[in-house]
């Protein structure tokens, strides 16, 4: 069968990223499906690199907080107590396929930065020649308000480039951009965006209802921007949606690379 998109078909390094709305909480089973599909383009040979939102949220239960904290040292506790459980419940998910994760923590600065830069470069490069899948997210007991990405959508547009990756998966609770919040009356699903003027149309409402995200679809739409000016298509969909996405079906909303300025 031919896919409907040949990029991603012939795509040989993918960066696919998930946020806490979508593994966390209510949504933990969600890893399963979603390492399910990431094994299945690994075993086709290709390189994956996941960078995966949730420390916060999935820390949340531990410090006994039903919401998102607001004060940034809160923020950074609950991290430092998510990120290690993020991890195993990775790990014990990949293990159904015999395979290994790597934790890569960065923060704005590092990719800022030559020598952080280079180094993280390089590290990535080795996991993946070693066939472990990397796992990276934002290094938040260090990430002060000057030096964090803000949000995760920004940092896989930024890892992408780190890694020269041929495609970027942005993975959220609904299956494509609309021209208005999705659950608005009117509504339209747009496939592809393939140049600038065609966002403008686009009315980005509030963020998914989960409440423990961060971004909503505006930095989603500012990070396909960013990843496609730099020469990286892009597709939006949901993380139900992730196994198509990665076979090449043409699910979600697909940014043509180097259209957007
Ligand atoms: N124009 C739009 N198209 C798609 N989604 C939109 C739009 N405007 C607002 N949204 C909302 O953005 C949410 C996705 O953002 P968010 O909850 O932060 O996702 P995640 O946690 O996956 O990063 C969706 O649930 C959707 O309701
Ligand atoms: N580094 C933070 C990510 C912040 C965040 O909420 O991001 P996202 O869910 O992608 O909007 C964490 O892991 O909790």
């Amino acid at each position: 069968m031919t896919a409907a998109r040949p990029a991603v078909a012939e795509a040989k390094r993918i960066v696919v990223k998930v946020g806490s709305s979508s593994i966390s909480g209510a949504n933990t089973g969600q890893i399963a499906p979603l390492v399910d599909a990431l094994a299945a383009a690994h075993a086709r040979g290709v390189e994956v690199i996941l960078v995966s939102s949730g420390a916060i949220a999935t820390g949340m239960p531990y410090l006994h907080l039903d919401a998102r904290p607001n004060d940034l040292a809160t923020q950074q506790a609950a991290a430092a107590v998510g990120q290690n459980l993020l991890m195993v419940r990775y790990q014990d998910s990949l293990d159904r396929y015999g395979l290994t994760a790597a934790q890569v923590l960065l923060t704005a600065g590092d990719l800022e930065h030559s020598t952080p830069r280079s180094n993280a470069q390089r590290a990535i490069d080795r996991l993946l020649g070693l066939r472990i899948l990397p796992i990276v997210n934002e290094n938040d007991t260090v990430a002060t308000h000057e030096i964090r990405f803000g949000d995760n959508d920004r940092l896989a547009a930024l890892v992408a480039e780190l890694v020269g990756a041929d495609l970027l998966v942005l993975l959220s609770d609904v299956d494509a951009l609309y021209t208005r919040p999705p659950h608005e009356p009117g509504a339209e699903r747009i496939d592809e965006v393939a140049a600038d003027d065609e966002l403008e149309r686009v009315e980005i409402g509030e963020a998914g209802a989960a409440g423990v995200g961060t971004g909503g679809a505006a930095t989603k739409v500012a990070s396909a921007k960013l990843a496609a000016r730099q020469g990286t298509p892009v597709v939006l969909t949901s993380t139900a949606n992730v196994r198509r996405a990665l076979d090449g079906d043409a699910v979600g909303t697909w940014f043509h690379a180097s259209s957007l300025d």
